[in-house]
C-alpha cells in the first residue's frame, strides 16, 4: 500500500510519570490501584480499546524501580493484542514528559494522541471522536465539557492579604478541557520544539504556533484524578460500569 492510500496510523502518548503530590501521599499516582487495578492500566485499556491506536507509549516516572514495574504492570494484565506498547521514562514536567513520549515515536505515525495517565476512565467513543476529527484535517483536537462553576478571574496577591476578583468570563463561552488531545503529529512535534513557555496542556502550544484546535464533545467519565475524592468517583463509576454491563 502506498502512503497515500494506507490509512493514517495513530499512537497514544500516555504521561504518567507525575507524583501525584495532590491525591496525598503514597506510590507515584499512575500506579495507584482503581478497584484493584492500578490506574494506569485502565488509562492504557481506555487507549487501546479504540481500533485506530496501533502503538501505545506510556511515560514512566523517572526513578528506574518505578519504570520497571510499569514494565511488568503491562506484561502482567490482559491488553489487546492488535497494539503495540513501549515504556520510556519522564521528566520533571508534563511537557517535558510528553515530549520524551513523541521522541519515542516511530517513522509511520501520522496522528498523536496525547492522553493523562489520570483520566483512566475515557470512554472510547470520546477517544474516537477525538481521532476522527484529526483525521478530517483539524492540526489539534481537545474534547471539552462546558463548566457547571461561574470561573472568576483573581488578582495573585503575595503580601498575605485576600486575593480579589477582577473579572468574571462569560461562562457560556468557556469549556473545561480533557484529554486525549489529539495532533497531527508534525504540529505537535513543532509545537514541543519551538514553545518553551510553561503551559498545562499540549493544545495551547498549538495554540500558540498560531492554528487552529478544534473542540469536541467531551464526557463527565474523563475527569481528572487529582485529589482524593476524586478516588472515590472513579471506583463509583468502575462500579455502575460493571453493574451495567458487566465489564
Ligand atoms: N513530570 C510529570 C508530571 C505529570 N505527568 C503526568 O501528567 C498527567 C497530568 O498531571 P497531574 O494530574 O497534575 O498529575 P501529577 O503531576 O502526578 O499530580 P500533582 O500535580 O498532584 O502532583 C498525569 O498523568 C501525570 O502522571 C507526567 O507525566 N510527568
Ligand atoms: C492536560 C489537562 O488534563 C487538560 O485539562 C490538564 O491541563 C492537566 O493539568 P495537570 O495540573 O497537569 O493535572
Amino acid at each position: 500500500m502506498s502512503d497515500e492510500t494506507r490509512p493514517p496510523r495513530t499512537a497514544a502518548v500516555i504521561p504518567a510519570a507525575g507524583r501525584g503530590v495532590r491525591l496525598g501521599p503514597g506510590a507515584p499516582k499512575a500506579l495507584r490501584a482503581l478497584n484493584g487495578t492500578p490506574m494506569l492500566i485502565h488509562a492504557v485499556r481506555a487507549m487501546a480499546a479504540s481500533r485506530s491506536v496501533s502503538l501505545v507509549v506510556v511515560v514512566a516516572p523517572p526513578d528506574e524501580a518505578s519504570a520497571a514495574e510499569v514494565k511488568h504492570l503491562l506484561a502482567d494484565h490482559a491488553l489487546p493484542e492488535r497494539t503495540d506498547f513501549v515504556v520510556v521514562p519522564g521528566g520533571e514536567t508534563r511537557q517535558e514528559s510528553v515530549k520524551l513520549g513523541l521522541d519515542a515515536l516511530p517513522p509511520g505515525i501520522d496522528v498523536v494522541l496525547v492522553h493523562d495517565a489520570a483520566r483512566p476512565l475515557v470512554p472510547v467513543d470520546t477517544v474516537d471522536g477525538v481521532i476522527e476529527a484529526v483525521r478530517e484535517g483539524a492540526p489539534a483536537v481537545v474534547p471539552a465539557l462546558p463548566l457547571a462553576d461561574t470561573v472568576k478571574r483573581v488578582d495573585p496577591r503575595t503580601d498575605g492579604g485576600p486575593e480579589l476578583v477582577v473579572a468574571t468570563p462569560e461562562r457560556a463561552r468557556l469549556r473545561a478541557v480533557q484529554t486525549p488531545q489529539g495532533f497531527d503529529r508534525a504540529t505537535l512535534q513543532r509545537a514541543h520544539e519551538t514553545v518553551t513557555d510553561d503551559v498545562t496542556d499540549d493544545a495551547s502550544m498549538v495554540e500558540q504556533l498560531g492554528l487552529p484546535v478544534v473542540v469536541v464533545p467531551g464526557h463527565e467519565e474523563a475527569f481528572k484524578v487529582t485529589r482524593p475524592l476524586d478516588l472515590v468517583l472513579a471506583e463509583a463509576v468502575l462500579a455502575r460500569r460493571r453493574a451495567n454491563d458487566g465489564f
